[in-house]
């Protein structure tokens, strides 16, 4: 039986980025570029105004207080007309373009005067408040490598040469099945032996989340006919997810009902608690996760499994949640012979994670999931872990390094 280690190096093994597209600028956030992108031209593209103020000669404002002539006016978009000559000055706007002839920018703060006439107090240094064209990025320049993921910096940036249309990895297309005959729809009238099928919800969730686009097929009813087909529509995307009949109940079909439609199986059981039945297998170079039917289950295989896969698939390196170091609150006791995910409230004082459990770990209990905000990790051959020890933690959202305001 492969660790949780294991059978991720297995699954991401198997993986590779898919295809590229090209998307309009806006829709770029969050994708994995494509191509490196350098620089058509540089930027600023001319040199100009750092401030609101005059453009002056320094040479003329060498002793100070300084009068100056104020001959033009240049507004920020503004086109240059004339030149900044000796004994004048020309009032200028942020990021208007340089008048030929200056060399310094005079803030309006440091001037008192009229429309006509301009004095400046204070020194000027040459050079002060220019942007100069080509300060920020020069023509050429590799300014966002390939494999760079998008965030609105890199949107400004490529607004700012002009890419409308950005070359990206594509996003991954992932089915969702979900098996069982006790399962009825969100919506649909709730009895006794029936449930929910919260799980395509959750897992659609799950591949929003992470920048995929989900697929929910419906629910397979426990027959090899009803799986059949709602697989093989599974199939044709570019992730097939199933939840639930993996175990050992005699109603169990998804394994091999994937298997009789060429699904090659890598592994069946992970040496992990919750997620323990998790299979995994291929059709052909499409990844099929096969997660327990347990919604906690679900989603703590989800994140150890899933999200890595899908990240690497949409062109991301960085596909693992690190472990932070936090520190136990109370005793926690497991069965040896396995690692085990604790569902933990994690909170942060002065810089240490302090871990408390969510509560009853039983897989069965969901709400010790909705209170979670991390998973500690349970070393496989111990039986207790007393409060105060250290111990790994996944962070499950990022919501915990915020602070409230005063
Ligand atoms: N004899 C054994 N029994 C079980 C074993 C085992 O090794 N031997 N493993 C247990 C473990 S661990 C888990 S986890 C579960 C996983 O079982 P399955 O993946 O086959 O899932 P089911 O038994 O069909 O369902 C489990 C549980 O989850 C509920 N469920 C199923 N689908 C959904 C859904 N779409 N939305 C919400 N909830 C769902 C289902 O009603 C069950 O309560 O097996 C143990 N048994
Ligand atoms: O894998 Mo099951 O999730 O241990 O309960």
């Amino acid at each position: 039986m492969p660790t949780f280690e294991e059978a991720r190096r297995i699954i991401l093994g198997r993986l590779a980025p898919l295809g590229t597209e090209r998307v309009p600028l806006p829709d770029a956030l969050g994708r994995i570029i494509a191509e490196d992108v350098i620089a058509p031209w540089d930027m600023p593209l001319c040199d100009n105004s750092a401030m609101d103020g005059f453009a002056v000669r320094a040479a003329d404002c060498a002793t100070v207080p300084a009068s100056l002539a104020v001959t033009g006016y240049l507004p920020a978009g503004g086109e240059v007309s004339g030149a900044v000559t000796p004994g004048c000055a020309i009032r200028i706007m942020t990021g208007a373009p340089l008048p030929p002839g200056c060399d310094a920018i005079v803030p309006i703060e440091e001037t008192e005067g009229s429309d006509e006439r301009v004095t400046v107090l204070s020194p000027v240094a040459p050079r002060q408040h220019i942007r100069f064209r080509g300060e920020d990025v020069a023509t050429g320049e590799l300014v966002i490598p390939a494999g760079t993921l998008i965030r609105p910096p890199e949107i400004s940036m490529l607004a700012s040469f002009g890419k409308a249309l950005v070359p990206v990895h594509r996003r991954v297309r992932v089915a969702i099945l979900s098996t069982g005959d006790e399962l009825i729809e969100l919506g649909e009238q709730l009895r006794p032996g029936k449930i929910v099928n919260s799980n395509a919800l959750s897992l659609a969730a799950a591949v929003r989340e992470c920048g995929g686009e989900p697929l929910i097929l419906g629910i397979a009813r426990d027959t090899r006919e009803s799986h059949q087909e709602k697989m093989i529509e599974g199939l044709k995307a570019d992730v097939l997810i199933t939840s639930a009949g993996v175990s050992a109940g005699d109603r169990d079909l998804v394994r091999d009902v994937l298997a009789d439609l060429g699904v090659e199986q890598l592994f069946w059981k992970v040496e992990i608690k919750p997620g323990g039945p998790t299979a995994f297998g291929m059709y052909g170079a499409k990844p099929v996760f096969s997660l327990p039917g347990n919604p906690v289950s679900t989603m703590v295989t989800f994140e150890l499994f899933v999200r890595p896969a899908l990240l690497k698939m949409m062109g991301h390196r960085r596909l693992i949640k690190p472990f932070v170091t936090g520190i136990l609150q109370e005793d926690a006791r497991k069965k040896p012979g396995k690692v085990n995910f604790l569902r933990v409230r994690v909170v942060r004082e002065n810089g240490r994670y302090l871990a408390s459990t969510s509560g009853d770990q039983h897989t069965g209990i969901l709400r010790t999931m909705v209170r979670a905000n991390g998973m500690a990790l349970l070393p496989k051959e111990d039986s207790l872990i007393p409060a105060g020890s250290e111990v790994a933690i996944h962070l499950l959202d990022s919501d915990l390094e915020m602070v409230e305001p005063d």
